[in-house]
């Protein structure tokens, strides 16, 4: 099972109260969701979103009418059956893809606003992605590869920035590495570098752990939490694994394209156990995600 390690006061003044952080399973009590801590100030708000692939009697509605603010700083998991919509919800709130009605707001714009074009600026510059196979490009260095985004967004890169960057995920020695000579936790380690580098409002990760194994995926989690934790990032994480989502504030579960439940600071067994709940309800088989079973 993953242990959650957390930096109560990470990011604010020394002595400050810190008003996201104490664990209630390490002896702390957290009075309010998170969601409430900054209720004016979301980082990302979906608004009765809805999105239909097809028409007629083929049209699927992999989303009907999603609401929800995920509030800056914080670390939300998105959970639901195979087929009850995570896919389409982070593609939607990325902006990678267009609901079919409804709003999403990134702070302030609303992306289902935009043309392509500033959509694509907007991803580049104020979002950051973390995929399940790491994306890397193969022939670029890890020192090129967590560059990359700076570049393409025109911005000036500082290397030392990037030095710090590598430290910070634990790879200061590999900056002239290529990504084939690293283990998949390194390389996921890389494309968490990478997606911080432009310091953007929004994180998505789309089964980040998923190809790796339970210590590996621990790493990759911590290093997520501290980014939250320490650098005030905003987390939106699709896993099938209750171990990873119970790094998250907040687990939002999605049911038939609806956020059916959320659980705060959920542990493995609970999330696991609202899990086995929506899907017997749903009646459908769970992806076969191997770490769906054993874990939590
Ligand atoms: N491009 C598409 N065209 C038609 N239907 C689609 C498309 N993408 C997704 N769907 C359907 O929308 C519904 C939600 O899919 P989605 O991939 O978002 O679910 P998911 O919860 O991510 O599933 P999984 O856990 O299996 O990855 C499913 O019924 C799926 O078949």
């Amino acid at each position: 099972m993953f242990r959650r390690s957390r930096h109560p006061s990470s990011g604010r003044a020394e002595g400050e109260e810190s008003p996201a952080l104490p664990d209630a399973r390490l002896g702390g009590q957290r009075p309010l969701p998170a969601s409430e801590y900054l209720p004016g100030d979301p980082a990302v708000t979906l608004r009765d979103v809805h999105k239909r692939y097809g028409r007629g009697n083929s049209a699927v509605h992999a989303l009907r009418g999603v609401g929800i603010s995920l509030p800056r700083a914080s670390f939300t998991a998105v959970m639901g059956p195979s087929g009850s919509g995570k896919s389409t919800f982070l593609q939607c709130a990325a902006g990678l893809d267009r609901p079919t009605s409804g709003s999403v707001l990134l702070g302030d714009t609303d992306l289902t606003k935009l043309r392509e074009s500033r959509l694509s600026d907007l991803r580049l510059t104020r979002l950051g992605f973390v995929f399940q196979h790491f994306n890397l490009l193969p022939a670029l260095t890890v020192y090129q590869n967590i560059r990359l985004p700076l570049k393409l967004a025109g911005r000036p890169v500082d290397r030392g920035a990037i030095e710090q960057m590598l430290a910070r995920v634990g790879l200061p020695d590999r900056a002239r590495h290529r990504p084939g000579e690293l283990s998949g936790g390194q390389q996921q380690r890389v494309a968490i570098a990478r997606a911080l580098i432009t310091d953007p409002d929004v994180i998505f990760a789309d089964e980040p752990t998923g190809a790796l194994d339970t210590t590996t995926a621990a790493e990759v989690l911590t290093l997520l939490r501290e980014a939250v934790d320490n650098l005030g990032a905003t987390v939106v994480m699709v896993t099938h694994e209750p171990s990873a989502a119970a790094w998250a504030d907040r687990v939002l579960f999605l049911v038939d394209g609806e956020v059916s439940d959320e659980l705060m600071l959920g542990d493995p067994e609970e999330i696991s156990a609202r899990m086995r709940v929506l899907t017997s309800a749903t009646d459908r088989p769970q992806s076969a995600a191997p770490g769906m079973r054993g874990r939590g």
